[in-house]
């Protein structure tokens, strides 16, 4: 078998596509421009990266960008100061603090500050309560992106077995909670797991995102299985023509091999990432409709 590719780069296009669509009736219906504040603490290169990225998308659908760049040694009080200014905005209908922080900031007092109306990253304990209770919140953009995903691939997920390796606050958890909403048996396995291909193999649904590249072997995917690699890794491929060391991007599944077992796979890149961005403009607009009173964009939700 080999394995149907699932293109997010496309999707993600395409989602994006939707959210420009909602954003135009936004303004010429109501008057309403969403916008999205996007924090970002010292220069992680590749925090910057994203954080440009988010915030080209963002001017890309229509909607605000509003971008605060702090320094690396900004103290905790300056930083909670900045999200209480913007909770406070009203041209403001999404926040989100670039992940990870410097070492000398809390993380979950910094997320826990924020509105959790205007919390797009669905990381505020309230938004993860609601939706470990399946009630109406905002859903963190990665699990969203990958449930959008395995949805257009498989129609109804009801039913299925799947497994999620990782349990982390910002995939695993809330993944594992989306697919149990959409009524599959779930599987939180991760790193300490005993015999986890044997767990693996069960699963009619894989979301890897352990955090280890090329961890997922071929061999321990069912045949047929739907497989989304959420890892983005970056390991040595050698040396450049100059001698200057070469890097490769790689996921937590060895491709190649999980290829020619399963059903789809999502690459890395261009799979689950691509999907991340789109789906925190989705979360922006869906903040802006709920803050405004209005119906929320159909199919941009969990
Ligand atoms: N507050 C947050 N911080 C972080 C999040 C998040 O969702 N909220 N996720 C990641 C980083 N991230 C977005 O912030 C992100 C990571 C990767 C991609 C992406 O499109 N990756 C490409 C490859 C990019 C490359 O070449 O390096 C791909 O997979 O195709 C988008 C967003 C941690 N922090
Ligand atoms: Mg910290």
């Amino acid at each position: 078998m080999t394995a149907t590719v699932i293109d997010g780069k496309a999707f993600a296009a395409k989602v994006r596509g939707q959210v420009a669509e909602h954003v135009a009736r936004l303004k010429e219906v109501h008057g309403i421009t969403p916008g999205l504040a996007v924090v970002l603490v010292g220069e992680d290169p590749a925090s910057q990266v994203y954080v440009r990225s988010k915030g080209k998308m963002t001017v890309e659908v229509g909607m605000a960008s509003f971008e605060h760049r702090l320094a690396i040694d900004t103290s905790e009080a300056d930083l909670l100061k900045v999200v209480h200014d913007l909770n406070n905005d009203p041209a403001v209908h999404g926040i989100l603090v670039q992940l990870p922080l410097p070492d000398h900031l809390d993380s979950d007092l910094v997320i826990n500050a924020i509105d959790p109306a205007k919390d797009v990253d669905g990381f505020h304990i309230s938004n993860v309560g609601l939706l470990g209770t399946g009630q109406k919140s905002m859903v963190p953009c990665t699990p969203l992106g990958s449930l959008m995903m395995l949805r257009d691939h498989l129609g109804s997920l009801s039913g299925k077995s799947a497994v999620v390796i990782g349990r982390s606050n910002i995939v695993g958890k809330p993944m594992a909670q989306l697919l149990l909403n959409d009524s599959c048996t779930v599987t939180i396995a991760h790193s300490r797991t005993a015999d986890l291909p044997s767990v693996v193999r069960q699963a009619d649904i894989v979301v890897a995102a352990v955090g280890r590249p090329q961890m997922v072997q071929g061999d321990w995917i069912k045949p047929g299985a739907t497989v989304i690699d959420v890892g983005i890794n970056r390991i040595d491929a050698g040396t450049k023509d100059d001698g200057s060391p070469k890097t490769r991007l790689v996921g937590d599944c060895d491709y190649d091999s999980c290829a020619a077992v399963a059903g789809a796979i999502t690459p890395v890149p261009g799979g689950v990432g691509p999907m991340t961005i789109a789906c925190l403009l989705a979360n922006t607009v869906t903040a802006c409709c709920r803050a405004n009173g209005l119906a929320e964009p159909e199919g941009l939700t969990a």
